[in-house]
């Protein structure tokens, strides 16, 4: 029986093969888009909010890195990149009120009103909890996109600049595996993109074990699982961009 092989673009000019679980998928450069969730100092520094609620973050450096190969890869294909922001206007207004489940279950509006002297701090527009980390400072032709829920579906611009560029495959990276990286690629199942989790380069909020299960539903029910090194071996076989 020959090998199964999904793909989104058929008829592309130029695509990769890349080796994925269930089965490989087809990635075609001017159709796919990395999607980098939420790499915020938030959640992915030293003193920024999930540092601060009590997770580790030691872990995310690795992931830095790994997200960074991924988009020199990508970049050098021709890919688009779009980079995922979290958060909420200065004065929380977005955040919502005691009649959102949002206002109750974001661990950074509970440590901030267990912890007034926090206050303002974590995930506002403009402060340094925002901001992207260093590392990965967005290039010339990456996208940004900000988002006020774990999925970057809801109440974003996410489906229209997708939609605009004929994206079909969207390829996840970023922090949190089981939380905003699952919940958008989740959506975007129900939105028809196909979603690749490349599941060492996310990292997850919570015990080790929420990555598998968020592995096994991807792979089960909602997309393709693969990793940086599958991808950049097969990307970079690509001609690059002109
Ligand atoms: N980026 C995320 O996965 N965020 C998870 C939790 C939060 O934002 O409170």
């Amino acid at each position: 029986m020959s090998e199964i092989i999904v793909d989104p673009s058929p008829g592309s000019h130029s695509s990769a093969v890349l080796p994925a679980r269930p089965e490989a998928i087809r990635l075609d450069p001017a159709t796919t888009a990395v999607i980098v969730v939420d790499m915020q100092n938030a959640y992915a520094s030293k003193g920024g909010y999930v540092d601060e609620a009590g997770f580790d973050v030691g872990p995310a450096a690795a992931t830095i890195g790994h997200i960074a190969e991924v988009l020199d890869t990508a970049r050098a294909a021709g890919m688009t990149v779009v980079f995922l922001q979290n958060g909420w206007d200065a004065d929380y207004v977005e955040a919502g009120t005691p009649l959102s489940p949002n206002f109750h279950k974001s661990n950074a509006l509970k440590t901030m009103r267990r912890r007034p002297e926090l206050s303002g701090k974590f995930l506002a527009r403009g402060g340094w909890d925002y901001e992207l980390v260093d590392a990965l400072t967005p290039k010339d032709g990456d996208l940004r996109v900000h988002k006020p829920r774990y999925s970057a579906f809801f109440n974003s611009q996410l489906d229209s600049v997708l939609r605009a560029r004929g994206i079909r495959t969207l390829v996840f990276t970023g922090i949190a595996t089981n939380v905003c990286v699952e919940s958008t690629l989740r959506d975007g199942f129900h939105l028809e993109y196909f979603g690749v989790l490349l599941e060492d380069a996310t990292h997850h909020l919570g015990p080790d074990f929420i990555k598998e299960a968020t592995a096994y539903n991807v792979e089960k029910f909602f997309g393709w699982v693969s990793t940086v090194a599958d991808f950049r071996t097969a990307v970079s076989q690509l001609p690059p961009k002109e």
